[in-house]
């Protein structure tokens, strides 16, 4: 059974189509890269994932089940820019996340479960790379650090899937290839499911295990919200990482 199955997808708004027909079947720790042309759909799609949008037709399973109607942990999501509370400091973004669902009636943890939930978000911190920023402010941040920040915020809650849309658009290149290690590092230590979109065919290639391409291939002049895009490619890749991924996790637990 695939962990993530999307049986002909289609979503709507008013009379634009925006995705027609989608069908995928995502086995549980793959990397899926999603490109297509500005506008065609693919943040819609994230959404989709995420559950912050039901889809006007057609299903997504995740383990088997129907999506949640709302987000919940088991999926992250990292945007290309505000995905922080830049009121609050770098160690509270994180730990945030463990607090509020675990005080439902108070909002906030006091004592153990305070110190546990803040220790957990340091040792998360510290493997993004921001030990030293724990008190800082996201505005006093770099744009790499702070998506660094936002990695972490999704990954305190051990989503099972990370949704990341254009997660390092507005990063220079220098930067960028550091984003990459870090998320490879990161993706290749958990079980994590990731769909990223990005603009760029590059970091397309190179990051994912899988790279899916989303195009409008029917277009009607007369009507240009009649149809939708479609996944027109979808092609494996670096096939020997993820095979060298398996061979690491096997040494791990024999
Ligand atoms: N809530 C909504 N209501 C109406 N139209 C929407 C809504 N969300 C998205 N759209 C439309 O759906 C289309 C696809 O948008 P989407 O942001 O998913 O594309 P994209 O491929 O991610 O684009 P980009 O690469 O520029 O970020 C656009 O025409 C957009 O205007």
């Amino acid at each position: 059974m695939s962990f993530i199955s999307v049986k002909n997808v289609w979503q709507q708004y008013g009379d634009q189509v925006v995705l027609e027909g989608l069908n995928l079947s995502i086995a549980e720790g793959e990397f899926c890269t999603l490109v297509g042309a500005s506008g065609c759909g693919k943040s819609t799609f994230l959404r989709l994932l995420l559950g912050q949008e039901v889809a006007s037709k057609g299903t997504i399973l995740l383990d088997g089940k129907a999506l949640a109607k709302e987000p919940d942990s088991t999926r992250g999501v990292v945007f290309q820019r505000y995905s922080v509370f830049p009121h609050l400091s770098v160690l509270d973004n994180v730990a945030l996340g463990l607090e509020l669902p675990r005080s439902a009636l108070l909002g906030r943890l006091f004592g153990a479960a305070k110190r546990d939930a803040r220790e957990q978000a340091a040792a998360l911190l510290h493997k993004v790379g921001l030990d030293h920023a724990l008190d800082k402010y996201p505005t006093q941040l770099s744009g790499g650090m702070q998506q660094r920040l936002a990695i972490a915020q999704a990954l305190i809650m051990k989503p099972r899937v990370l949704l990341l849309d254009e997660p390092f658009g507005a990063l220079d290149p220098g930067i960028r290839k550091d984003m990459h290690a870090l998320l490879l590092e990161l993706w290749r230590e958990t079980k994590l499911t990731v769909f990223m979109v990005t603009h760029d065919l590059s970091e397309g290639f190179n990051l994912g295990t899988r790279l899916l391409v989303f195009d409008k291939v029917r277009i009607d002049p007369h009507a240009p919200g009649a149809y939708g895009a479609r996944i027109t490619y979808d092609i494996p890749l670096n096939s020997d990482r993820r095979a060298a991924r398996v061979a690491l996790d096997s040494l791990k637990t024999a």
